[in-house]
């Protein structure tokens, strides 16, 4: 691997401010996906290490959370200066570890530094209430103090931007962190963690386990000390999760799935509508979260519509996202490619028209080239599974009410999209859509202000915006009593 500074590149675990190996001598290959070469390897923790971990991010509480706002924010603010400068060499081990193209990767680190630096800033905002009293004698007020120690277990998609979107927003409320990648993405998490040293972060404050993920999530739920869990992933392992915290009851955050409707509106351009479908449903080659799964069109414009989404598609190339003319990269690994086949399949079987996407063409083992499917319905599996693959599948339908009801049908409930100009489609749209996110003729959505993050399967709480250090926060209620005649309100 090629990087300006090398020592970005790490194969140890990160623990109490120490590079770690695994003590039973476990360790695990990490490949790249565009290549299928091993690009290095981590260690596995031992539960005794662990429990290291949480001693550690223990004993750092005690200073971290006794450090003024301010000071929390300057160090926060180095970090981000750092990861600004090393923006170049954190894309190139993006790129090579998840597979995206390299100017997403840029993209990505910006995205991803933007959120430290916004909960930098937002710590020193994190402000009590004054509470009219009703007790005689008594000002009665809130305080808001740290939670404890959080645990961050985050996703293969977006290896950093995931985790600096929680971990920021922990550090900056005053707790220290334990994060535990995807094992397919560790680069990433090593080199934040590299970063937050040069910064001048504590050792304790932020930490990077790895090993076996149901055994790290299992003990770090079970952890009395971890007061909160901090989860982005899929349904399946939010929901186990969610079951594994109960009996410690901690505080619990999960952004889970997604299966997007992107709705076109009979008065929408249908060749804009169309690029701007094909731009939400390929990024991250479907893999994200975000990603339109089900377009949903309005019958007068759905002939043209396929037309043009497939005109626009098609101009797509597929490759290795260390090649600069790439647009979409491999899928993570065999398994999501195999995914993809049997989710086309099960269509094709059940009466969807494959319109384009030929896998013959598809230059290695781990890529799947873009694929367009009409006619979906809602008994397929591309209706109802995240397919988290470039496979896009169009609907026709013919009045408001019924693609209201067509873009509700799923467990999920993340983000939707809608592509209209009729203000008082929109706003019933708005009102009727059970999704956290609804964008209106925009693709992209997200960024530091927002408080993202979705209803129904889709997950518990948000992540960003003025809601997102809340997570990471508890109101203390004070009743100060004995005042006299100085209290009232
Ligand atoms: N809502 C959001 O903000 C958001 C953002 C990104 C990704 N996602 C979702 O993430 C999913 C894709 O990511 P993924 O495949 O890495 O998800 P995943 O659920 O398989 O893994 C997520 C994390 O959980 C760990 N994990 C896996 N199996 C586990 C188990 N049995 N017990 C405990 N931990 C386990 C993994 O190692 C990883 O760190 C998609 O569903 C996507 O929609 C959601
Ligand atoms: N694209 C999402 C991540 C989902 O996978 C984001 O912006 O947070």
């Amino acid at each position: 691997m090629k990087l300006s500074d090398p020592r970005l590149f790490r194969q140890h675990a990160y623990v109490d401010g120490k590079w770690t190996h695994g003590n039973g001598g476990r360790e695990e290959a990490v490949i790249n996906p565009a290549t299928g070469e091993a690009l290095g390897h981590i260690p596995w923790l031992e539960a005794e290490q662990l429990h290291g971990a949480v001693d550690a991010a223990d004993e750092a509480f005690v200073q971290w959370r006794a450090l003024r706002a301010d000071e929390r924010c300057e160090r926060l603010l180095a970090w981000y200066d750092l990861l600004q400068a090393n923006r170049e060499d954190l894309a190139t081990i993006m790129t090579l570890e998840q597979g995206k193209p390299l100017p997403d990767s840029r993209g990505e680190v910006e995205y991803g530094a933007s959120f430290v630096r916004w909960f930098a800033e937002e710590g020193k905002r994190t402000y009590g209430d004054t509470i009219p009293s009703h007790i005689p004698n008594a000002a009665l007020g809130t305080l808001k103090e740290p939670v404890g120690i959080a645990a961050l277990i985050t996703p293969w998609n977006f290896p950093l931007a995931m985790i600096t979107r929680k971990a920021a927003a922990a550090m900056a409320a005053g707790c220290p962190v334990i994060v535990k990648p995807a094992g397919e993405t560790p680069f990433s998490a090593l080199a934040l963690a590299e970063l937050a040293e040069r910064a001048g972060i504590p050792a304790g404050v932020f930490n990077v386990v790895l090993g076996e993920p149901a055994e790290v999530s299992r003990l770090l739920c079970d952890e009395e000390r971890v007061k909160a869990l901090s989860f982005t992933g899929s349904t399946r392992v939010g929901r186990l999760l969610l079951e594994q915290s109960a009996h410690t009851v901690k505080r619990v955050s999960l952004e889970l799935g997604g299966n997007a409707p992107f709705i076109v509106g009979p008065d929408m351009d249908p060749k804009e509508a169309a690029y701007a479908a094909v731009a939400a449903k390929f990024q991250t080659a479907g893999q994200d979260c975000l990603a339109a799964n089900r377009i949903l069109v309005h019958e007068s414009i759905h002939d043209d519509f396929v037309e043009h989404f497939v005109e626009r598609m098609s101009a797509l190339t597929v490759g290795n996202g260390m090649d600069s003319e790439v647009d979409l990269g491999p899928l993570i690994h065999g398994q999501a490619v195999e995914k993809a086949a049997s989710i086309v399949d099960d269509a094709i079987s059940r009466g969807a028209t494959l319109v384009a996407g030929d896998q013959t063409q598809a230059p290695g083992p781990n890529y799947f080239m873009p694929v367009l499917l009409t006619g979906v319905t809602r008994n397929m599996k591309v209706w109802n599974e995240e397919n988290f693959a470039p496979v896009a599948g169009v609907t026709a339908y013919s009045d408001d009410d019924q693609v209201i009801a067509m873009a509700n049908d799923t467990e999920y409930g993340l983000a939707a999209y809608v592509y209209t100009h009729d203000i008082r489609r929109i706003w019933k749209m708005l009102r009727a859509l059970e999704y956290g996110m609804v964008s209106i003729n925009s693709v992209k959505m997200t960024g530091p202000p927002v408080p993202f993050g979705g209803v129904k399967q889709s997950g518990l709480g948000r992540e960003g915006g003025v809601t997102g250090i809340e997570e990471y926060l508890e109101t203390k209620y004070y009743c100060l009593g004995g005042l006299g005649s100085v209290s009232g309100s």
